[in-house]
């Protein structure tokens, strides 16, 4: 397995143009390839989850011409008609590709089977599953009940009443709202548990509107979808920068000092990563806020301690962050950390003791407490793109560490170690 040595850097300096958001690419080639018309997305994700996708919707027929550099794209709507593919879907360990997938095929008509990773055959689905299957969805588990793979019969369906278990994933519900204009009658979703990630609900109405689509709801309880809809091409959409990549580099200015601009994201963003600019203010970053870029600086590092249910992904960075800041952090109602690319509370955890940190791994949440001195070791990844990155900061922080695997990065970030090198001054 190949290493990346990282040698401790002094400072940080330069501008950094975050490659188009994972959550918003993958949502709007789905859109896009079921409306009807033509949609060019502009600044799209060229990482490996994009791919799965693309690939998924060539195989069910849809046309899509990329550009040389994979960052553009000009959709061919197929308006809500779709073929059977001549194999299984492989959406290797995509979330956002899978979970929306399994609810608009079982919606549609044709057989299809979806596979992925070892991974993603170990990341529930069930509570997505029971939801479609209590509508009268013809899905089954091939392997382990309530797991991918899946095989689905599509054969339309009629919308209704249902409720839908939110605890664990918003990506179930996420997929289900996309399916539901396309139901033959409206549907009422009411959330079972409490709804984790919330923000991500609100990237999926958004984009929904924007392809001509408006979900009502009563606070995150109960959803409102009109049937019968074909969702219609904006003609031309962007996607915005990565909010969730933004903390990498959120967490660098602010942990290195020098000044880092990052482009993509800011004020205006729909996404709820951006979130994590506002803890690592608590934090004591020194951030500029504009419509769509920050500028960001070192502050006087503090430990903080926050609810980080609705920034997920980011949050992992504050971890890292941690070894940093003076004081105790402490993470909590982060029990999802657990069913995502490994288990992320216990990857974390065992990695930042590694180091020397002492740490508390809790059912759901995680404290660390930073020592002054870290050592140099090799930093496991699990096939986790996060993982990775969060702990790059390590060298930002001034001490040498290795990373193992580093290109898993490329489920959403394949140029990340390019990056930051190219902002690093040793
Ligand atoms: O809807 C989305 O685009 C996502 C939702 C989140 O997952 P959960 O809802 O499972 O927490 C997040 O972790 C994932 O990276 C992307
Ligand atoms: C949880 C993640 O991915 P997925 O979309 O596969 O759930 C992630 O990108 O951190």
């Amino acid at each position: 397995m190949e290493s990346l040595h990282l040698a401790p850097i002094k400072g940080v300096n330069g501008e950094v143009t975050l490659p188009g958001s994972k959550s918003l690419s993958n949502r709007i080639l789905l859109l896009a390839a079921l409306a009807q018309g033509n949609t060019t997305v502009t600044n799209l994700l060229d990482s490996d989850d994009i791919r799965h996708m693309l690939a998924a919707l060539s195989a069910l027929g849809v046309k899509v011409e990329l550009s040389d550099d994979k960052t553009q794209a000009v959709v061919h709507g197929r308006g809500g008609q779709l073929d059977t593919p001549d194999d299984a879907l492989f959406l290797g360990n995509a979330g956002t590709a899978f979970r929306p997938l399994t609810a608009v095929l079982a919606a549609t008509s044709g057989s299809f089977t979806l596979t992925g990773e070892p991974r993603m055959e170990e990341r529930p689905i069930g509570h997505l599953v029971d939801a479609l299957q209590s509508l009268g969805a013809d899905i089954h588990y091939s392997k382990q009940r309530h797991y991918p793979p899946l095989v689905i019969q599509g054969q339309g369906l009629s919308g209704g009443e249902v409720s839908i278990d939110g605890s664990i994933s918003s990506q179930f519900l996420t997929a289900l709202l996309m399916a539901a204009p396309l139901f033959q009658g409206d549907t009422n979703i009411s959330i079972k548990g409490e709804l984790v990630s919330k923000p991500y609900i609100d990237i999926t109405l958004g984009v929904m509107a924007k392809f001509g689509v408006h979900v009502e709801h009563d606070n995150y309880q109960r959803f409102y979808v009109k049937g019968g809809q074909t969702y219609q091409s904006p003609g031309r959409i962007m996607v915005e920068g990565d909010a969730s990549s933004a903390s990498y580099f959120v967490a660098a200015a602010a942990i290195a000092g020098g000044e880092i601009t990052i482009h993509g994201v800011g004020s205006q963003s729909v996404q709820g990563d951006i979130g994590f600019a506002k803890v690592m203010q608590q934090v004591g970053a020194d951030i500029d806020w504009y419509d769509t870029k920050l500028v960001v600086r070192k502050g006087t590092l503090k430990g903080v301690d926050i609810d980080a249910n609705a920034i997920p992904d980011a949050a992992m960075t504050l971890a890292t962050v941690a070894l940093f800041a003076k004081g105790k952090t402490a993470i909590r109602n982060i029990y999802n950390w657990r069913v995502k690319e490994t288990d992320r509370l216990h990857a974390m955890a065992t990695e930042l003791k590694k180091l020397g940190a002492e740490v508390i791994e809790g059912e759901d949440y995680i404290e660390i407490t930073p020592v002054t001195e870290l050592n140099d070791v090799a930093i496991d990844t699990y096939n986790d793109h996060r993982i990775a990155m969060c702990f790059s900061l390590v060298a930002v922080g001034g001490w040498p560490v290795t990373i193992n695997d580093p290109n898993c990065t490329a489920k959403t970030f394949p140029t990340y170690f390019d990056t930051l090198s190219h902002v690093s001054q040793y």
